[in-house]
């Protein structure tokens, strides 16, 4: 696993251009190598922010979003289009903007869909999704997953990442996506990767932007934090882990630990 970078960005709206850029950067490269790119996107008020701004990015010519991957680390268990749900912020942000390939638009079921309310058939399906797109890829070392080029990740001021909250989770599940229940931050029911999931992406990007996050940024970059207690803290990806703050998210960065300021 990565050792985490740290990036300090002065104002959430930097950090969102900035992260914007640069997603656009790993997503062309991602296509000039394999051919095709897959991200994960999350909500939250820096994700989605975050994709606002590639929607107005400079450079999103050179993403061929035809050629593009798209799934979602956690969703709110809710009908089709609720405001609350990540899939509806990330759609008005930046997906119904771009030439998007709707079959490679993986978004995670709703109450209103197949399973109805039913959160396990649910995650089980977004399973079988993942599944069959690494088995499409031809490259499943049986973990039931495709590659992840880069995901993205919020953090609670709880520390959680996606919607694996705090003592709430197995770090060892060996599925690749959960139903959440009695979720401490609302709507109570959830689907989410599980860590072991998130921990296959070859960059994990964690973004937070404001002091209420400080904390939790703190824990999370932490060696000493148990990741039961403070998920931020077990997030890393295969080849590279970040850490993209805004300066007040920053504010509480663990002895030793140094960010580095964008230029
Ligand atoms: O509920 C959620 O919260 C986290 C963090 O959101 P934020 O607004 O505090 O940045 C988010 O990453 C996750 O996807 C979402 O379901």
């Amino acid at each position: 696993m990565s050792t985490p970078v740290v990036v300090v960005h002065a104002d959430q709206q930097s950090l969102a251009e900035a992260v914007a850029a640069k997603l656009v950067t790993r997503i062309a490269e991602a296509q000039a190598q394999r051919g095709s790119a897959s991200i994960v996107v999350t909500g939250g008020g820096v994700g989605t922010a975050v994709l606002a701004a590639l929607n107005g990015a400079r450079n999103r010519g050179s993403v061929d979003w035809r050629r593009l991957d798209v799934w979602w680390g956690d969703e709110r268990f809710l009908p089709a289009g609720d405001p609350e749900r990540n899939e509806t912020g990330a759609r008005q942000a930046l997906l119904d903007h771009v030439d998007l390939d709707p079959s490679r638009v993986h978004a995670m079921p709703a109450t209103d869909g197949p399973d109805g309310d039913d959160a396990e058939a649910a995650a089980g399906r977004y399973a079988a999704e993942l599944a069959a797109a690494a088995r499409a890829e031809g490259a499943d070392g049986g973990a039931g997953l495709p590659t992840f080029d880069v995901l993205m990740l919020g953090v609670g001021p709880d520390a959680h990442v996606a919607s694996l909250f705090p003592k709430m989770f197995d770090p060892s599940e060996e599925r690749t996506v959960v139903p959440v229940h009695d979720s401490p931050k609302p709507p109570p029911t959830r689907i989410s990767l599980t860590m072991s999931a998130i921990r296959t992406a070859r960059e994990v990007w964690i973004l937070a932007a404001g002091e209420s996050k400080a904390q939790a940024v703190g824990l999370g970059l932490s060696p000493a934090a148990d990741p039961l207690e403070a998920p931020v803290a077990g997030a890393r990806g295969a080849e590279q882990t970040l850490f993209l703050l805004d300066a007040a998210a920053a504010g509480g960065l663990p002895p030793g630990v140094a960010g580095s300021d964008a230029p």
